[in-house]
Formats: C-alpha cells, structure tokens, sequence
C-alpha cells in the first residue's frame, strides 16, 4: 500500500465511474446480472492487474476517523503485514486489489482506502456512490471514532447507494489494556442501526480475512443467487465463524 502523498492505487484505473465490471464465466452457474452490482458477462474473461482472472468484481470502501486503522487493515488483507510505527494518514484516496475465491467463483474485490480527516470528505463523497459495500471502521480504544459513528452512517445515507452492504468494524481489538469502547457497546450500535458488526485487529490478523469474506459472500449470493437459494445471511455467517474458529480468526 502506497502510503505517500498520492491520490494513487496500485490497482490501475481510479475513476469514481467506473462501475462495478464482468469476468470470466464460472462454468455451470447461472448468472442474473444486476447493473448495481457485480455483473457476470459469460463471454468475457477479465483479468486483474496481478494477472489474476475473475468472474466478477466489486468496489468495496474503507471509511471512518482518522488514525482507526484503516489503511492497516488493507494492507493486513492484502499483504499479510502490519504497518508499525509512526501513523501516515492517508491523503485522499488509494486502493488495492485482490481475487477471492468464494464458492467456486472468483471474485475481484477492489478496495479503496480512504483518508479519514475530515479536509478530505469531498473527495471521499464523490466515491460512495460506485462503492457495493463499505466497511465502516472504529478505533476499540478511542471512543471519539466510536461516537461519531453514528455521523458516518448519515453520511453514507446521504452518499452510497441504497442497497450497499455496510459492515461495522470495531478494530484494534488486540488493544484490551486501552480499551475503551466495549464489544456489546458495538454490538448494540450494529443492532440499532441492522448492520453487521465484529471486532478486528489490523495487527494481530483477528477477523480481518473473515470481514472480507463475509462482504464478498454477501455480494457474490446477491448477483449470483439461485430463484430457490435461501438468502445469505451475513451476520449469522460471521457469527457461525467466530464460534467455529474460537472467535479469533486471522
Ligand atoms: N494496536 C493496533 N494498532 C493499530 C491497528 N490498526 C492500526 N493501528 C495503528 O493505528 C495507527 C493508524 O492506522 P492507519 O491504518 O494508518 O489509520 P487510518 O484509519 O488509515 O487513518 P487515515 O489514513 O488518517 O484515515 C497506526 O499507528 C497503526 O499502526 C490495530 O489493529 N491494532
Ligand atoms: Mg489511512
């Protein structure tokens, strides 16, 4: 993850327009393509930057305070690495890349980071609108980024489309001596407002592949969903997960 003063991916094009994009057909499965949502064209095999073929892709968005780690957490996903020392805030707007494999499919997730101080807003705005998912993030132990919350989620009413997944991530929860927002402080929050919500850590890996999986779970059934296939749940999902792995998934 680029971390300098650049409004700059490493992921290619960085137009706000551009819209969620097809790949290459899974074989054998039925397509309903929604033109909000990631789009299956059978004929047309994509490829991502990293060379990696893909049957559909999604814009999924980073947002909250500054300094809740964000960036962090990207670069946990993608790369596997914690970003220590001394905090660089983002400036404006960066993203990444990667292909999942969820139930056979490959999906492409293309994530952008944004800046969480508030001179950036406009330029985050302007954003929302491509994003199918947004993983709303605040710092456990400052309880600021915990209150505004509740900002952000008028924000994004205001900004994102109406059917965009939105996750509430309670992170650095490796940071139990300093904590200062409880889990069911979170829980509660997620419940008033029907979101799902889990505690992460950019620093030890706590739930962050399963945050991912779990918003591109969730955007693959919505495009690819069978007339006869129950509705995936996803809070029912992470929860099912935590308890299977002991909670403490990397
Ligand atoms: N203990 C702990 N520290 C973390 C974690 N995630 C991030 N940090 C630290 O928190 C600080 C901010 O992290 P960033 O990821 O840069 O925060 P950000 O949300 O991207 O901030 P902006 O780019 O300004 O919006 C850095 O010093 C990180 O090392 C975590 O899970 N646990
Ligand atoms: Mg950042």
């Amino acid at each position: 993850m680029s971390r300098k003063k650049a409004v700059k991916g490493k992921g290619g094009s960085r137009s706000p327009k551009a819209s969620p994009s097809s790949g290459r057909a899974a074989k054998g499965l039925a397509v309903t393509a929604s033109p909000s949502s990631g789009v299956v064209y059978p004929s047309r095999p994509s490829i991502s930057n990293s060379g990696e073929f893909y049957d559909i892709s999604f814009k999924v968005m980073l947002v909250g305070d500054s300094g809740v780690g964000k960036t962090c957490l990207l670069v946990r996903f993608k790369d596997g690495a914690f970003l220590a020392g001394s905090f660089i805030s983002t400036v404006g707007i960066d993203f990444r890349n990667k292909v999942m494999t969820i139930d056979a499919v490959k999906v492409k997730l293309q994530i952008w980071d944004t800046a969480g101080q508030e001179r950036f807003r406009s330029v985050t705005h302007a954003y929302y609108r491509d994003a199918n998912a947004l993983l709303l993030l605040y710092d456990v132990t400052n309880k600021r980024s915990f209150d505004n919350i509740r900002a952000w989620l008028t924000e994004i009413h205001e900004y994102a489309q109406q059917d965009v997944v939105v996750m509430l991530l309670g992170n650095k929860a490796d940071s139990s001596h300093v904590r200062a927002v409880k889990r069911e402080e979170g829980e509660r929050l997620a419940k008033e407002f029907g979101v799902p919500f889990m505690e992460t850590s950019a620093k030890s890996g706590l739930n962050v592949e399963l945050a991912f999986t779990a918003v591109a779970k969730e955007l693959k059934h919505r495009t690819m969903k069978e007339p006869d296939e129950p509705k995936f749940q996803l809070q029912q999902y992470v929860d099912r997960e935590m308890r299977t792995l002991g909670c403490c998934r990397s």
